[in-house]
């Protein structure tokens, strides 16, 4: 299988990772400048500009926007429809994605000074989100739950999903996983037209606060530029996994584990770094006999290619420096101890400890989010979370022994700004 074949002690190694893991700017300019028109249209057009780029890049054959909207009745009938098997998987991921999620719900507090004046914070969840479930090249019911739980569990008034419906073809997994996690509203649109349409408002489509979901590079920049109008999540663009492996798992598991993300995109990265050369030999052979028996053959190639690498590395320690530096999406520790070395960590969307613990687990059931931050953002983003959907607002009550405090700081300080007003409005409350 083609593939980038690099080693730590080559001279230019850096020059090579840097080159491997970097989006090329020509493309990037190229994307912006096309996410841009589409924005713009659909803001100044609303409805009419949605269906034209829907029916350009879905290649939907529709009258009207009325054909976007999945009423609830249709969600309700996905699921009574799906093999029953299905619709317990969905379930049961559900339930462990929920009560995973409960954990991370944060409540509002508050105190008490010794003079009465009470602080604190008041935690609110969002009015309306707007969730994007990826559906270009594969259908994600895994992402509807990902993406609507969360919201759910913080208490969000009203959720909002969009997803492409590829030549019309509406999923019903993904359609009764949306009745499962009780989205409210399901318009079938996608990519950047589906982001604009949230951000600004249609006739059909409500503006809503927020903005979260992964997506292919159109979507990812789509949410950028919107970024300020609405909030966003992160950037969750296409797929990444790096593995770490010592050379004592099985390598026909390593291989599908790099596969498992390698599938989702031509565009997705998949990376293993290893200090046994004759192993990555091993997993080099295993991924030449398992491709060929996979329906995404051509996709994973072509990623494996584009952006895909096996690293010899040093050591264990050399690969934890590289993968701190690439701040990857998905880190699969497949190593012993590995716990311990996970503390060594600083950057990785979500950590997969030991050789049990494949990256498809956390994509689908274990429990955690799956949207995750990709193209290095790791070093500074979350999985999505509740968090992502509560906000915060601070609480200052001063008692009057408190507010002559406060004001007998704050004058000087205000006064040292030459803002005089605010001095005097803080002066008014000191006790004379
Ligand atoms: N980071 C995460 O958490 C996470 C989770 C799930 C999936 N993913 C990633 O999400 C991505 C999903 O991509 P996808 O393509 O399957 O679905 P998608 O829904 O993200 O994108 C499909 C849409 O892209 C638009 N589009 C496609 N080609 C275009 C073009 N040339 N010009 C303008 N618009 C165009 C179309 O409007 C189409 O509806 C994958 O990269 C996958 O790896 C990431
Ligand atoms: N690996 C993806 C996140 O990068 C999520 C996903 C959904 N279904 C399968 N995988
Ligand atoms: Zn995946």
């Amino acid at each position: 299988m083609e593939t980038t074949w690099l080693n730590t002690q080559d001279a230019d190694f850096e020059a090579q990772l840097a080159a491997l893991t970097a989006w090329s700017e020509e493309r990037d300019a190229e994307v912006a400048e096309l996410v841009h028109g589409i924005l713009r249209e659909v803001a100044r057009r609303g409805d009419e500009a949605l269906v034209e780029y829907t029916v350009k890049f879905d290649r939907r054959d529709i009258a009207s926007v009325a054909d976007l909207v999945v009423g609830p009745e249709q969600l309700q009938a996905a699921l009574a429809r799906i093999p029953v098997e299905q619709r317990e998987a969905l379930e049961a991921a559900a339930q462990r994605v929920r009560s995973y999620h409960e954990k991370q719900k944060q409540d509002s507090w508050s105190y008490r000074e010794a003079d009465g004046t009470l602080l604190g914070q008041q935690v609110t969840p969002l009015d309306r989100a707007g969730i994007y479930v990826p559906g270009g090249k594969a259908a994600y019911p895994s992402s509807v739950l990902m993406n609507a739980l969360p919201a759910k569990v913080a208490g969000v008034e009203e959720i909002i999903m969009v997803s492409p419906a590829p030549g019309g073809e509406l999923n019903d997994m993904v359609l009764a996983a949306a009745a499962i996690a009780g989205v409210d509203r399901f318009i079938s649109v996608g990519g950047a037209q589906a982001v604009a349409a949230l951000a600004y408002g249609t006739d059909t489509v409500p503006a809503v606060d927020k903005i979260v979901g992964p997506g292919n590079i159109f979507v990812a920049e789509a949410k950028r530029q919107v970024f300020g109008k609405v909030g966003i999540d992160m950037i969750a663009g296409p797929s990444e996994i790096l593995v770490i492996c010592d050379g004592k798992t099985n390598p026909d598991w390593i291989a599908m584990d790099l596969f498992s993300q390698a599938e989702h995109d031509e565009e997705a990265q998949a990376i293993l770094l290893c200090p046994d050369a004759d192993y990555l030999q091993q997993v080099a052979t295993s991924m030449e006999q398992l491709a060929v028996t996979l329906e995404r053959e051509t996709i994973i190639r072509t990623s494996m290619k584009n952006r895909g690498a096996l690293i010899q590395v040093k050591d264990l320690d050399e690969a934890i420096a590289i993968a701190n530096t690439i701040a990857s999406e998905h880190l699969e520790l497949s190593i012993d101890n590995a716990e311990e070395w996970a503390r060594k960590i600083r950057h990785a969307g979500a950590i997969f400890l030991g050789r049990h613990t494949p990256e498809a687990l956390g994509d689908y059931c274990a429990g955690p989010n799956h949207v995750l931050p990709t193209s290095a953002t790791a070093r500074f983003s979350s999985p999505l979370g509740v968090y992502d959907f509560q906000k915060r607002s601070s609480l200052i009550g001063c008692s009057p022994d408190g507010a002559s405090t406060l004001a007998a700081i704050a004058s000087p300080l205000a006064r040292g700004e030459s803002l005089t007003a605010h001095a005097r409005s803080a002066e008014y409350r000191i006790k004379r």
